[in-house]
Formats: C-alpha cells, structure tokens, sequence
C-alpha cells in the first residue's frame, strides 16, 4: 500500500471514529526543566502513528506519561473516557499498554510463561490468557518458540517478545517505543509485516516511536513531530518528511534512513 492510500485511507480509518487516545496540554517537568510541553496528541481508533523527533525530544517522557508512568500536567482521555492522573497498572486493564525500549522479560519463563503473566495482569482469566498468549505469539511469529526459555532466544525474538507481551489481551492503544532498535533490514521487514497487520488483528489504535524513517515512513498514517518537548509538526508521511522545520531539526540529521 503506498503513502498516499494510507495517509488518504479511508473507511477503516473512519471506522469508530472519534475513538482516540487524547493528550491536551499535556507537558512533563523535572526539576524546573519541562521536558514536554503542551502537546495535544491524538492516536486515533486502528491508526497507525507515528511519534519522531531528535534525541532527547521528549518521546520516551511523553509516552511515560500516555501510559501513566510518569507524572504530568494537562488532560489525558480514552475513547472520551476521562482518565487524566490514572496510573499505568489501571490504564493498561483499560486497554493503553506499551512497550518499552530495554525490553522486560521474565528470566526463567517459557516464551508463553511470559505472554501469559502480562496477560493475567491485564485482568484476563487463565483460560482466556492462554488463548489470548497463542494469538500474539503468532501474529509475532514466536509460535514454534512457545515453550523455549525466554532466555534462549536471539535478539530479533526477544524484542518481538516485547511487543508480543504489550500487545497482548485486547489492547485498545498500544504504545511500542523503538520496537525495530538494533533489527537488521531483514529483520526490521519481516517486523514491518507483523506491525502492519497489528491494528486490524487486535482491533487498536498503534503509536510507534521510533528512529528508523525507513520503517515510519512506510507504516504510519500519520506523523506526529516533537523537538524541546514541543509539537513542531503532525501530518502525513508526505507532509512531514517534505517540512522544512522537521529537516532541519532531525530528518536532516539524526533519524536513520537506512
Ligand atoms: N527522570 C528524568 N529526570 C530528569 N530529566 C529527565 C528524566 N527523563 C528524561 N529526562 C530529560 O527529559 C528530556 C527528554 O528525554 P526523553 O528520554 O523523553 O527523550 P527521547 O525523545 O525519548 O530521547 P531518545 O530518542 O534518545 O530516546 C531530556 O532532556 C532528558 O534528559
């Protein structure tokens, strides 16, 4: 599907709509330094989004702040459902889950032992957690890795892991914070594939931050541009990657387009 079908698309983007994850005015302070200010972000119901922006922009404190691992100012709302100050354990059994770039696997679990566990802490009984674990392990392709050790797997594997842990249980957002790092091209094709076809097989809406353009370019609907915190551009790929204030501040630069 080309950048124009997709950013132009269509009826299943206007399906459910109105759902969205929302931020208004949502800005993050440490120690007097805002490291994300006023940004209105909106992830729309089976979207796929992208979050750029230079190192250090703020991607990683605002995506802790969508998933209620950090402290924040301004509004946070799901589907219209206001859930502003919620921490990450409540929001994520309200369907906003994430991923996060070291990835977090339970040592001395099975691959399945581990898609389980997350999926038994979003609420899920054990039954509908195993059935649940089957369907992200495939649609990450660790099926025949199920009963392996988390442990054993190689690299490429234990990041799909990662997300297969997020994704798990019927997510309503899900949030994966640099998902294809240190993936190879090949492998960064076949997660494409897998992230592509996230939206309709779970049924949410995707924020992907991530510095590969390569991956973004070809899999967003919609880009949204942080630099010093701030929202410096949202739009679709064609938009974004012609803006002369997003190349400069980082398409002319930091990002991999490899
Ligand atoms: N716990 C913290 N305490 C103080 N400052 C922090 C903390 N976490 C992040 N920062 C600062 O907030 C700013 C935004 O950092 P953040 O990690 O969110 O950026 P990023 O866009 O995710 O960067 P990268 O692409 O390198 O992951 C940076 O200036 C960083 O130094």
């Amino acid at each position: 599907m080309s950048v124009r079908d997709r950013s132009e698309g269509s009826d299943e983007l206007r399906t459910g709509a109105g759902l969205a994850l929302r931020s208004s005015g949502l800005s993050v302070t440490f120690d007097g330094i805002k490291a994300v200010q006023d940004v209105d972000l909106e992830l729309r119901h089976r979207e796929i989004l992208g979050l750029i922006g230079p190192n250090g922009a703020g991607k990683t404190t605002l995506t802790n702040a969508l998933t209620g691992f950090a402290a924040y100012s301004g509004r946070l709302s799901v589907d219209g459902a206001d859930v502003t100050g919620w921490r990450a354990h409540r929001l994520a059994r309200f369907g906003v889950r994430r991923s996060f770039q070291a990835v977090r696997l339970f040592h001395g679990m099975s691959v399945r032992e581990n898609v389980e566990v997350a999926a038994l802490g979003c609420g899920l009984s054990s039954r509908d957690a195993r059935a649940a674990a089957t369907e992200a392990l495939n649609a990450f392709g660790l099926g025949r890795h199920a009963a392996s050790s988390a442990d054993a797997l190689p690299y490429g594997d234990e990041r799909r892991l990662g997300i297969a842990r997020a994704a798990v249980g019927n997510p309503r957002y899900l949030i994966l914070d640099e998902p294809a790092a240190g993936l190879n091209e090949e492998e960064s094709d076949v997660l494409f594939e897998q992230l592509d076809a996230v939206p309709e097989m779970f049924g949410c809406g995707l924020l992907l931050i991530e510095h590969d353009m390569r991956l973004v370019m070809r899999l967003c609907h919609r880009i949204h541009v942080i630099d010093h915190g701030r929202t410096l551009a949202i739009g679709t790929p064609e938009q974004v990657r012609s803006d002369p204030a997003v190349i400069d501040a980082y398409l002319g630069s930091g990002a991999r387009h490899d």
